[in-house]
């Protein structure tokens, strides 16, 4: 499990050091971290693994980001390594140049165009200035030759993304970088970033380009919320977490990520005596005439995701395509208030049947806990008008149909204005975060990195006012990017939930977040995790849905 912390709650974990006097220490301890990171990444560049002979290029910012920058590119020196500092700003940390100064490390100062920098001279401290101009063009030449760039320009103080001279550089050695690597036999340079990547926020993840997207990021103290939600995520490349002396102080995590062995521990698996019921019937309404594989590929989720039971509600056509895949599920015509499960599972597939949308409004109104996807999204939202859904009712939307969701509860009056997919994209927690307090209900909002949140304690009153439990799902292949893979994940949230109806401690040992109305969210995220490692049973190759109900299988097959 990775803890992801808001800037916030590190900079509090920090203080009480800072007001001792142990600043120095916290950035020598997070710049020896960086520069082990930094080894590694040039060992990697060269054919015997040896450091002499390698150079690095630290893009360096005005602040404590690049501190860290300038005290790793000092050890690096020491190690042999040639390296030459890009200041990006008119301040610099002082220390951290002196140390890199007297191992031997040369310095730069980045200039938007030669004359103003000239201008503007007469205002730079001594020591930023007494470093030799570099234009954008040259600083982008050097990068590109370099076996490492360092990016050390913003960190955790970032406000907004990056701007000036240093935004121009980064976006022309990301047009260069491409053709460098193709066909002409140069390799491209590692690329290891300080704490965040450049201009992303550590609190949101927003990550506004341009951006020099790392192949590795090293942290201190704590994962932030911006390494493990999306679009962060995506360019913060492998995140190490350097313990600086800060970890017992941290207050609670801001957004808790599921890895792979979460997943595979906290999976429900069956006891000695369980019977069928006690392990979770889930009740399925999906497919239509037009969507008739939507019920197929949500039920063969569910019976290899190892629910007690599958029933499927729909027509004869339906029915009889579910159990030609699936011999296993129980069909049956009969309306959901008439059988009984532990949860539901509508939507998948339903467009345009008047009956299946009538049980999908069933479910909806339904006391158990359900999976609310796709064709069932609508229709969840337009009830919030009459009353707020409650934790234990699951929406899962991409960006698009949460965009849609918004429209909805604007038309109620319940948010100011609509909100684009574009904007949902660009800040998918914060979004989530909104429409799980607006709505009552746990969402989970699909994309690159799933996000997953739900309101508890005050925020699960009926004013939704108060903070939301946050979670996230990362490491699924892109190959899942497909029409279909929704209702895999569909009917494997399905399963999870209802065992945890069964079972509400069943997923209490993920941590005391998962306990009480917390649950739901864990089930949800569990079930995520699981269709991300299902994803990537065969590496990375395509995985068609059918295919992925299968993989769900193999990864719960115990060696
Ligand atoms: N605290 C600790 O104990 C430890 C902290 N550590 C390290 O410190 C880092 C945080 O340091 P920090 O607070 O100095 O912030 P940082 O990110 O370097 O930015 C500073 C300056 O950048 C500027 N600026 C802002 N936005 C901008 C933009 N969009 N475009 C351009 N410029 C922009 C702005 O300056 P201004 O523009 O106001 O002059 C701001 O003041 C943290 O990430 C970690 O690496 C570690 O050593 C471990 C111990
Ligand atoms: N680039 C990506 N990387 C990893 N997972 C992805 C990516 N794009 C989509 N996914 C996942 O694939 C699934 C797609 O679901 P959805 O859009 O509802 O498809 P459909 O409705 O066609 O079944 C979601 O679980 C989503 O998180």
């Amino acid at each position: 499990m990775i803890e992801a912390c808001s800037v916030d709650t590190v900079r509090a974990a920090e203080q009480p050091l800072l007001d001792a006097g142990l600043g120095d220490l916290l950035m020598r301890r997070a710049a020896r971290g960086l520069a082990r990171e930094c080894e590694r990444q040039l060992r990697l560049t060269t054919p015997d693994g040896a450091l002499r002979g390698t150079t690095a290029v630290l893009l360096v910012g005005s602040g404590n980001n690049g501190g860290d920058g300038l005290w790793a590119g000092s050890f690096l020196r020491a190690r042999g390594v040639a390296v030459t500092a890009v200041l990006t700003g008119s301040r610099v940390h002082e220390d951290g140049l002196a140390a890199l100064r007297a191992a031997g490390g040369s310095v730069l100062r980045l200039s938007d165009h030669d004359d103003a920098a000239h201008r503007r001279n007469a205002d730079l401290p001594d020591s930023v200035a007494a470093a030799g101009p570099v234009g954008v063009d040259q600083a982008v030449s050097l990068m590109a030759s370099a076996h490492l760039v360092v990016d050390a320009v913003l960190g955790t103080g970032a406000s907004g993304g990056l701007r000036g001279a240093v935004a121009e550089l980064v976006a022309a050695f990301h047009d260069r970088a491409p053709e460098q690597g193709r066909g002409t036999g140069q390799r491209t340079p590692r690329v290891v970033a300080c704490d965040l990547v450049s201009g992303v926020s550590g609190d949101t993840g927003e990550a506004p380009e341009p951006l020099l997207r790392a192949h590795a990021t090293v942290t201190f103290g704590a994962a932030k919320t911006g390494h493990v939600v999306s679009p962060g995520e995506q360019v913060t490349g492998e995140l190490t977490v350097v313990p600086i002396g800060i970890e017992d102080r941290l207050g609670d995590a801001a957004v808790h990520r599921l890895e792979a062995q979460d997943v595979l521990a906290a999976w429900p698996r069956p006891g000695a005596t369980d019977t069928k019921y006690s392990r979770g019937v889930l009740g399925v309404v999906a497919g239509a005439p037009s969507y008739p594989g939507a019920a197929i590929m949500c039920t063969q989720a569910a019976v290899n995701a190892g629910a007690g039971m599958v029933r499927f509600l729909g027509d004869s056509t339906a029915r009889a395509m579910v159990l030609a895949r699936s011999p296993e599920v129980v069909c049956s015509d009969d309306q959901p208030w008439d059988v009984h499960v532990q949860a539901w599972l509508a939507g998948p597939g339903v467009v345009g049947d008047e009956s299946q949308a009538a049980r999908v409004q069933a479910v909806i109104e339904a006391k158990e806990p359900a999976v609310l996807d796709a064709g069932a999204l609508d229709a969840a939202a337009r009830s919030v008008a009459d009353a707020r859904l409650g934790p234990h009712k699951v929406l899962t939307p991409h960006a698009g149909e949460l965009s849609q969701i918004f429209e909805w509860l604007h038309g109620f009056g319940l948010c100011d204005a609509a909100v684009e997919r574009s904007d949902i994209e660009a800040a998918p927690l914060h979004w989530a975060r909104e429409a799980a307090r607006l709505t009552g209900a746990t969402v989970l909002l699909k994309g690159a990195t799933t996000v997953i949140a739900s309101p508890v304690g005050d925020a699960a009153s009926s004013s939704g006012a108060g903070e939301c439990l946050c979670l996230s799902v990362g490491d699924a292949s892109p190959w899942l990017a497909t029409a279909g893979s929704g209702d895999t994940l569909a009917g494997i949230l399905g399963t999870v939930l209802a065992h945890v109806a069964e079972h509400p401690q069943a997923l209490a040992g993920l941590g005391d977040w998962a306990r009480g109305a917390g649950r739901w969210a864990a089930a949800a995220a569990l079930g995520a995790g699981l269709h991300a490692l299902a994803s990537r049973v065969r590496g990375e190759s395509p995985v068609p849905p059918s295919v992925l109900a299968e993989n769900v299988r193999a990864v719960l097959t115990r060696p």
